[in-house]
C-alpha cells in the first residue's frame, strides 16, 4: 500500500473515531501517525531530483509572499502595489518564475513576492508546489489571496501549507524536549495539561525517543506535540485579500464577508482598496522604528531603522554591519524599553517601537 493510502486510511479512522475521554489516547496515536506519514510524503518529495527551486535572495526589512490558486490575481496585485513587470495573463499558470517586487510604505521596505499559483497537492510535490512551499517556508507573511467567488480556496490553501509543515497565525508552543541517555521519559508542565502523560509518552515513542525530560509551558494538543518534536515547523503570520470583488453581486459579497470579516476586498485590476491592502501588511509584519543616535550627537530622527518587532540590540548590530556583534562594546538605549533614559544595555536587550539607541563599537 502506499503512503497515500496508508494516509487516508488512518484520516478516515479518525474521522469515524467518535471523541471522548476512552477515546483520546487512541485518536492521539492516529494523529501521530498521520503526521508522520504526511512528513514522509513531503520528505519523499523533496528528496526527488529537480532543483532547489527559486532563489530569490531577499531583500529589504521583510518579506512577503502572495499565495493563491492559478488566475486570481496575484500578478495583478503584485503590478499594482509595487510596479513590477509581472506578467498578466488571462492563462492559468502564468507566473512560472517567482517575481519579486518591491513595495515602499511608511519608509519600511517591503519585498513581495508572486509565486506560481499554489493548488492542491502542493505539500507532497504536484506541480510547482514544493518550490512554492521552500519560498512560503522563508518568507515572514503570508498574503492569501482569494477570488470572490471560490473562497473555499482558502482552506485548500490553509491546510496545504499545514501539510508541509507551515504553522499559520499560530504561536510556537513551548515545549522544550530533552533527549537523554536513560532514565526513561520524565514530564514536566506548568500547567495542567488537556494530554495524559501516557499519551506525551506513548507518542514520543513513536517517534524513537524513549529517554528524554519533556518541559510543556503552554496548553499543547497531541498535533502541536508533535510539533515541537519534529522541530522543522515553521510559525508565520498571514492575512487574507479578496479580490474581483468588481464582479460579485451584494449577495457573493455578503456571504464571503460573513466568512472573513477580517479581510481586505479589493479589486486588483481597477485599483481598488489597494491601500487598505498595504496598510494591512505593513501592520501584519508588525514593525517597529529605532532611532540611531551616535555618541555625543543628537538622534537621527528622519530615518528611523525598521525592523520586525522583538529584535534585540544583537540584531541591530548585525543589521548595521557585520563587525559590529564582534567588536560591540556596550548600548545606550532611551524609550520605552529602557529602564531609565540613557540605560546602558547588551546585546541581548530587546527594542520597543521609537527607541532611541547609541551603539558603542570598538575601533
Ligand atoms: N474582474 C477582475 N479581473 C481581475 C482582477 N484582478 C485580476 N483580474 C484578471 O484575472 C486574470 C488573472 O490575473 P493574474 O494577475 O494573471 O492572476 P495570477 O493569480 O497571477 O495567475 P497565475 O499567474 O496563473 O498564478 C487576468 O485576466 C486579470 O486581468 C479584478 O480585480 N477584477
Amino acid at each position: 500500500m502506499g503512503l497515500h493510502e496508508d494516509i487516508q486510511e488512518v484520516e478516515e479512522e479518525i474521522k469515524k473515531t467518535s471523541y471522548n475521554k476512552a477515546t483520546s489516547h487512541h485518536i492521539g496515536r492516529l494523529k501521530a501517525k498521520l503526521a508522520r506519514l504526511r512528513d514522509e510524503v513531503v520528505k519523499k518529495a523533496a528528496s526527488k531530483g529537480g532543483g532547489e527551486g527559486y532563489s530569490v535572495r531577499k531583500s529589504g526589512d521583510a518579506t512577503v509572499t502572495l499565495v493563491g490558486f492559478p488566475s486570481v490575481g496575484k500578478s495583478t496585485l503584485l503590478n499594482q502595489l509595487t510596479g513590477a513587470n509581472s506578467e498578466v495573463g488571462a492563462y492559468e499558470f502564468t507566473t512560472l518564475d517567482v517575481i519579486p517586487g518591491v513595495l515602499e510604505y511608511n519608509n519600511a521596505t517591503i519585498q513581495i513576492l508572486d509565486v506560481p499559483g499554489l493548488v492542491k497537492g502542493a505539500a507532497s510535490g504536484r506541480g510547482r508546489g514544493r518550490e512554492v512551499i521552500a519560498v512560503v517556508r522563508n518568507c515572514d507573511l503570508v498574503v492569501f489571496i482569494l477570488d470572490v467567488f471560490q473562497n473555499y480556496h482558502h482552506e485548500v490553501l490553509t491546510q496545504e501549507l499545514y501539510d508541509a509543515g507551515i504553522r499559520l497565525n499560530q504561536k510556537e508552543p513551548d515545549v522544550v524536549i530533552k533527549r537523554q541517555d536513560r532514565g526513561g521519559i520524565t514530564i514536566s508542565s506548568t500547567l495542567d495539561l488537556e494530554i495524559s502523560d501516557d499519551l506525551i509518552k506513548a507518542v514520543l515513542n513513536d517517534y524513537k525517543i524513549h529517554n528524554a525530560h519533556v518541559l510543556i509551558r503552554d496548553h499543547i494538543d497531541v498535533d502541536q506535540l508533535i510539533d515541537a518534536i519534529m522541530g522543522n515547523r515553521v510559525y508565520i503570520p498571514a492575512v487574507t485579500v479578496v479580490n474581483k470583488v468588481d464582479m460579485a453581486d451584494e449577495y457573493v459579497l455578503k456571504k464571503c464577508k460573513a466568512e472573513y470579516p477580517e479581510a481586505i476586498y479589493i479589486s486588483a485590476n481597477k485599483g481598488e482598496n489597494l491601500d487598505a491592502v498595504k496598510d494591512l501588511i505593513y501592520d501584519a509584519l508588525d514593525f517597529i522604528r529605532i532611532y540611531l543616535k551616535p555618541q555625543g550627537e543628537s538622534a537621527d530622527m528622519e530615518e528611523p531603522l525598521i525592523v520586525r518587532n522583538g529584535v534585540n540590540v544583537g540584531d541591530i548590530c548585525d543589521h548595521l554591519h557585520r563587525d559590529f556583534r564582534r567588536k560591540f562594546r556596550y548600548a545606550q538605549v532611551w524609550g520605552t524599553s529602557a529602564k531609565h533614559p540613557g540605560q546602558r544595555a547588551g546585546l541581548d536587550h530587546v527594542l520597543a517601537d521609537k527607541d532611541l539607541l547609541t551603539l558603542i563599537i570598538a575601533k
